[in-house]
């Protein structure tokens, strides 16, 4: 949990719940305008990479590896009582396999989930952003101008809203224990508190809102909007509750920035968002909204918003807002895993651990992350574990539709789930399911920094079956000899995973990595910490948006 403290001044006094938009967008006016014409850059980059992209169907040299028989491994039968949530199962209408929904940096989302899949890029998809309408005095939201959707709303997330950084685990609380909260993270709080028990109606207020004020901005966002609908305001209200943390709350927000670029998200855009999402809060907090209130939200969204636009303009200059990426190699390991590996149209740099959001050409914006299953290769190509979920259109597309010569795109890589060179500790690993992806990036990651520090993998599957990458994780062994690999399967284990790494260590000296289902990678930590490795040494990808892929 991070907080960051504003210095931005902003007016007060606005009355956000009167339905205008009062000062209207000058509110939240950003400090600085994006380096470039609006939308100049995104047409550019696509010129530029369609120009570049491959042509379709060129046979491509990096196959993914041939798995040699699989030998017993370290199958570690051992039974026991099934972990707290193992039967945790796959709602309808959203997705898994790292197919984390992207809560850290899906604000205006693209999707447009209703309308079906299209055809493959014969014309890649243009992500132009319509120009906003300075909406006069709009009236609000009544509940037919609430999207069918937004009424659908899924269990509202309570005001917790963490782990939306990487690595939540590695975030010490809402503020730095010595300080205490400023004037503003307390009013901030006191709003989010107010609104925990109303989550849902908040947002589907402020969407309604949003829409109503700004119908321009709504093509911007999935036509269903389900799983989705409440990422841009919960990535707002997580990065406004940690105010008082401006390091991480910085990295966090650049990185929302960074990723937004291929929403075709733009500076002008923010000040609509900020005007309902105080319009939103100030209807539903009117327990303890005041001047001081409106202000403080104000500056925290001012603030936010700026680090957004600056770092999406800072970003301009150095990488584009999405990559091309021709499908190579297509390797259906069991019937709902494939590995898929694909080349990008321009290098794409990016360091083992991470992950990137994918979109493919049958499903339109609609983007799904997944992390690279090897570190960054000499012949450029990237590889990806994607398990096809019930109602996952992304990953039952990539699964079962996708061939060598398809086309998707990459969004920027994201997550901090690396590995830290500057030190010679050993590495406790734990993949479930397809979290082993990134977990043999970060083995490759070490061979590749030719340390021998020692690497304990412990590779998780429900049954034999689902152990696709087993050859490749004991290829990895035989190769080299600081590296243990592990198989826990459920069916055979006396101590399931992720508890089975209690039978060895000790691992109080270890940095812990873990990757997988949310479930496991909560009770992970859990067994971990209790195992006496101290938090900041337990890394993870965020389980909230896992979770939000379930
Ligand atoms: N960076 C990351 O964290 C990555 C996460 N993933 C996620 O990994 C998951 C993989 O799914 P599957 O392959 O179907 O895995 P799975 O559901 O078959 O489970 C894999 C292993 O995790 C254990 N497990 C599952 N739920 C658990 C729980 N609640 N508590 C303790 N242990 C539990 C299982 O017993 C099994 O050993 C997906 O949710 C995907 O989003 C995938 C790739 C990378």
């Amino acid at each position: 949990m991070f907080e960051a403290r504003h210095t931005m001044d902003a007016p007060t006094g606005m009355s956000a719940d009167n339905g205008t938009s009062g000062g209207g967008a000058g509110w939240f006016a950003p400090h600085h305008q994006p380096t470039a014409a609006p939308g100049s850059v995104h047409e550019t980059a696509e010129v530029s990479s369609r120009a570049e992209l491959p042509p379709a169907g060129r046979p491509g040299p990096g196959t993914s590896p041939a798995a040699p028989t699989a030998t017993g491994a370290d199958l570690s039968a051992q039974a026991a009582a099934p972990p707290p949530g193992a039967s945790d199962t796959v709602q309808p209408g959203t997705e898994t396999g790292h197919e984390k929904a992207a809560a850290a940096e899906e604000i205006p989302g693209l999707a447009d989930e209703a309308q079906g899949p299209t055809r493959p890029y014969e014309t890649p998809p243009a992500v132009r952003t319509p120009s906003l309408p300075r909406s006069g005095p709009a009236q609000p939201p009544t509940a037919q101008d609430e999207t069918p959707s937004a009424r659908q709303a899924p269990a509202p997330r309570q005001s917790t809203l963490m782990g939306l950084g990487t690595a939540p685990a590695q975030f010490p609380g809402l503020s730095p224990r010595d300080q205490p909260p400023s004037p503003d993270a307390v009013r901030i709080r006191r709003t989010m508190a107010e609104v925990a028990p109303v989550a849902d109606k908040v947002t589907s207020y402020f969407y309604a809102l949003l829409f109503v004020r700004h119908p321009g901005l709504r093509p911007l966002f999935p036509a269903s909007m389900d799983a989705q609908r409440d990422r841009l305001l919960r990535a707002l209200l997580t990065a406004a509750e940690h105010i008082d943390n401006p390091p991480v709350l910085v990295d966090y927000l650049r990185n929302l920035g960074h990723g937004h670029r291929k929403y075709g998200t733009r500076a002008e855009h923010y000040p609509a968002v900020g005007e309902c999402l105080i319009g939103a809060l100030s209807q539903y907090a009117s327990d303890s909204w005041d001047r001081e209130t409106e202000a403080a939200w104000v500056r925290a969204y001012t603030t936010i918003s700026q680090v957004m636009i600056d770092a999406a303009a800072a970003d301009e200059l150095r990488a584009p807002p999405w990559w091309y990426a021709e499908v190579v190699s297509h390797d259906l390991r069991t019937p709902d895993v494939a590995v898929v590996t694909v080349r990008t149209d321009q290098p794409y740099p990016f360091l083992a651990g991470q992950y990137t959001s994918l979109e493919t050409p049958w499903w339109p914006r609609i983007w799904r992350h997944y992390s690279f299953a090897s570190a960054p290769r000499s012949d450029g190509l990237l590889s990806f574990h994607v398990k096809a979920v019930p109602a996952g259109w992304v990953s039952n597309a990539l699964v079962h539709r996708a061939r060598p010569g398809d086309t998707v795109r990459l969004g920027p890589p994201s997550g901090s789930m690396t590995v830290d060179h500057t030190t010679d500790s050993g590495l406790l690993c734990l993949g479930g399911g397809t979290g082993i992806s990134p977990i043999k990036a970060l083995v490759e990651d070490v061979a590749e920094h030719g340390a021998r520090r020692p690497v304990e993998v412990f590779y998780g599957a429900r049954t034999d079956h689902d152990l696709y990458a087993i050859d490749t994780m004991l290829r990895l062994q035989q190769s080299h000899p600081w590296l243990s690999v592990r198989a826990v399967v459920d069916q055979q284990a006396r101590l399931r995973f992720p508890d089975a790494v209690r039978a060895y260590g000790p691992w109080r000296d270890h940095d812990a990595y873990l990757a997988g289902p949310p479930g496991m990678i909560r009770s992970g930590v859990d067994t971990l910490r209790s195992l006496g490795i101290p938090p900041e040494r337990i890394r993870h990808d965020s389980v909230e948006e896992l979770v939000l892929a379930q």
